[in-house]
């Protein structure tokens, strides 16, 4: 069999870069790939994703999502997040508490947050527990990187593949990423991975992946 068709897409025959790196090499490239961002690029990618969440909002009226708040270099801005809440929507924030699955409780504004656990801002409220997830319809999940069939890699703490079981099998799971993320290769993947429905990118919005588990086992 050639290099190429070992290498080949899953599910279609299209020869994919080979997916041989780890997934700590894959976050090291990503992440360095995210630092040479501009700051220019990363506001006006912010700015569409909040465009694409502020035309969601409507729809999603009296619903639950579970959201992120973006730290560093994550693509997004506390603006899409506003945009939701004004709608009508509940906005869930994780919070860190410890090894386990992640808790949430709800962001009510950029007064109602505090620093947690890797710089990261959590809500000041209540806690709801690890359960609340079973309330989301869609779910904002950070990442680095997602592929066809909805394998993601993230910060390698293993935080939402332990809290990700719990959601309704009708939820939309959606990745946030830049749009060179949504890569062609085939990610790393093993068994606790849970996988993406969608991805949300600045350019392309909401998109459902078809594909999404369509990987041969040889591939797994
Ligand atoms: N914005 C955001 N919130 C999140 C996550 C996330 O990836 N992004 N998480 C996703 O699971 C959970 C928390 N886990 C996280 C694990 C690592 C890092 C992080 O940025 N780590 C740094 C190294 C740590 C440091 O020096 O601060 C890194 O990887 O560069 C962030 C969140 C829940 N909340
Ligand atoms: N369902 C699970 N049960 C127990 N341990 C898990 C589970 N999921 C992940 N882990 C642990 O977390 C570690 C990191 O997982 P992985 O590299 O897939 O993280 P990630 O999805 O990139 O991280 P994150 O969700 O925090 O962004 C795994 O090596 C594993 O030990």
């Amino acid at each position: 069999m050639s290099a190429n068709r070992e290498s080949g897409h899953p599910f279609t025959d299209q020869a994919v870069a080979p997916t041989t790196r780890t997934k700590d090499e894959w976050r090291d490239t990503l992440v360095a790939a995210r630092r040479a961002v501009s700051a220019a690029t990363r506001a006006a990618e912010a700015e569409a994703l909040a465009a694409v969440l502020g035309e969601l909002a409507d729809g999603l009226a009296g619903e639950t999502v579970c959201a992120y708040l973006p730290v560093r270099t994550e693509p997004g801005s506390i603006d899409g997040l506003d945009s939701l809440r004004r709608a009508g929507v509940r906005v869930l924030l994780p919070i860190v508490a410890g090894a386990g699955a992640l808790d949430w409780a709800e962001f009510t504004g950029r007064n109602g947050l505090r620093t947690g656990p890797f710089g990261l801002q959590e809500p000041a409220g209540s806690p709801l527990g690890t359960a609340a997830v079973v309330w989301a319809s869609l779910l904002l999940v950070p990442a680095l990187a997602v592929d066809q069939t909805g394998v993601r890699l993230g910060r390698g703490g293993g935080y939402y593949d332990r809290s990700l079981p719990g959601v309704r099998a009708t939820a939309t799971v959606a990745a946030v990423i830049r749009d060179e993320e949504h890569v062609d290769a085939l990610l790393p993947a093993e068994p606790h991975d849970v996988l993406m429905t969608s991805v949300l990118t600045p350019g392309g919005g909401l998109r459902r992946l078809s594909t999404a588990g369509r990987r041969r086992p040889r591939f797994a």
